[in-house]
Order: C-alpha cells, then structure tokens, then sequence
C-alpha cells in the first residue's frame, strides 16, 4: 500500500506530515514514526505529523518526535500546518486548541497561556520556576516554562560556546523532569533580540523550535529582560513572539513546504 507524505519546514525544523483527514492510515506506532523519523533508513525528519479530523477543531494534529515518542506541542509544524489548511482556523492538539492565520509564506499562531506552577512542568518537587535552585556546569539559575510540552531555559553568555549536544541529553534525562525536558540555551542581544540553541527532547539538536521561541520569550519576559515582541533568532531563521504577563503566546514565522512523496507501507509496517 502507497501512502503520500508532505515532507515541510519551519526555519529548518523539519516534518514528514501525513493526512489521514479524508482517507484513515493504518495505526501509526511508535515504532512506525521513528522508523519513518530516521534519516538513514527512513523518509527522516524531526517530527512525525499526522493529521486527523477533529469533532471540536478544523483539524486534528497529532506529533511524534523522531525518536517514536508522540508529544503534545509543536510550533514549528503547527505553522506547517496552518499552511495546509490554508485559512484561518483552529487546530485541536494534545496541548490544546491552538488558533492559526496563514500568512505571506508562513503563519502567526495563539500558542495558548503558559503554565508556571512547577507541577504543570512538571518537575519532580517544588521549586521556583522563574529561578531554578539547579546547576548544570555552565548553565546557572534556569527557568522552566510549559507551553503545551515542557521546557527549560537558561541564559548564557555566549550560545555557541555551550555544548549542547553534551548537555543535552543529560539534562533532558535529569530526573528533575519526569516526562522529560526540551533544553533552550539563550543570550539576551537586546530588549528586543534573543539568541537561542535547542536540544529537543526525542529529538536532538533541531535549526529552529517553536515551542522552545516561546518558552524562552516568556522566560525572558517574566525576568524583565526583554519587552514584547521579541525577535528569537534560532540557527535556521527568526520568530516573532508577543506576550504579556497573564494572556496568551503569540508566535509568528514562516513556513515551507519543501516536496510530496510517497512511500511503500509494508516497509514500515
Ligand atoms: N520542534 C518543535 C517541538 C517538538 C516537540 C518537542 N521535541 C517535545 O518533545 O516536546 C517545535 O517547533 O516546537
């Protein structure tokens, strides 16, 4: 059986999206997203996306990070995805209901609010998420931040000095995070400019993540470092993020789609 995929971007974070809206798939398994995920022996991407009817939303997203594990939140593929859609709407995930404007090559989305209480991280034991009595080497005083998946933050000196793909996975693994942790390492350039390197959970280092933008942002918002909007500047390309203390995250930025393919199911299987 021949099944068709969307392969899409945003700023380089990079999707195989599947559309099971019109015509179902046959289940897709852990095992089966990161098979297609792997970018040896699969289509290879940094995000599964499969794309469901939803009773309550224009569409249903559901998100597979390439290492099979299916997750609540995805900014970049969001974008991706209000692309598709072609109009504004909204599109039902795990983390919520998120409202999209297509726009110009890209689309400006309502990430929703971000929750801050140490249990919706969620952490292990309460703590101060705004400033984080936790150390690791280089990376000091962190904050965390959900915003539909979990996030932690630290602000550095110099972004590319920081060996991400060391620390990384360490401290997406910490035990601190019981459903484990998106790792965002940043430099404030100005009130306006964020720098910002990613290590995704189930994922690694991806060029750009939506969710880790707006993590960050709202870290740097609620420690008054800088004002809103903010530009985040990420290695595949810039996002906009609005927020104020107590409304909702809005994220802005392109999106691409790069070719349609099909692949056999039974390779898969
Ligand atoms: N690339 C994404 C985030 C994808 C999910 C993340 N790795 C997680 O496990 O929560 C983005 O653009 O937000």
């Amino acid at each position: 059986m021949r099944i068709p995929f969307i392969k899409m971007h945003g700023l380089g974070n990079d999707f195989v999206v599947l559309d099971a809206r019109e015509q179902a798939l046959p289940a897709i398994s852990s095992r089966v997203a990161a098979a297609l995920a792997d970018r040896n022996t699969g289509i290879g991407c940094d995000q599964l996306i499969l794309l469901e009817p939803s009773e309550s939303a224009d569409l249903k997203m559901r998100i597979f990070n390439a290492d099979g594990g299916e997750v609540e939140a995805c900014g970049n593929a969001t974008r991706a995805v209000a692309l598709l859609h072609g109009s504004e709407g909204i599109i039902e995930t795990a983390g919520g209901m998120l409202a999209v404007s297509p726009r110009d090559g890209g689309a400006s989305v309502d990430m929703g609010e971000p929750r801050l209480d140490w249990d919706a991280i969620p952490l292990a034991y309460p703590m101060d998420t705004l400033s984080m009595p936790v150390s690791w080497e280089m990376l000091e005083d962190p904050g965390a931040v959900n915003v539909g998946n979990p996030h932690v933050v630290a602000f550095v000196e110099d972004t590319d000095a920081v060996p991400l793909d060391r620390l990384g996975p360490e401290i997406e693994k910490d035990p601190l995070f019981p459903e484990r942790v998106n790792v965002n390492v940043a430099s404030v350039e100005s009130r306006s400019r964020i720098r910002l390197r990613v290590w995704e959970r189930g994922a690694g280092l991806t060029r750009a993540c939506g969710t880790g933008a707006c993590a960050t942002a709202v870290h740097a918002i609620r420690r008054k470092l800088v004002d809103s909007p903010v530009t985040v500047a990420l290695p595949g390309g810039e996002l906009e993020i609005a927020w104020q203390q107590g409304g909702t995250i809005r994220m802005t930025g392109p999106a691409t789609e790069a070719f349609r393919g099909t692949f056999d199911w039974e390779d898969y299987a």
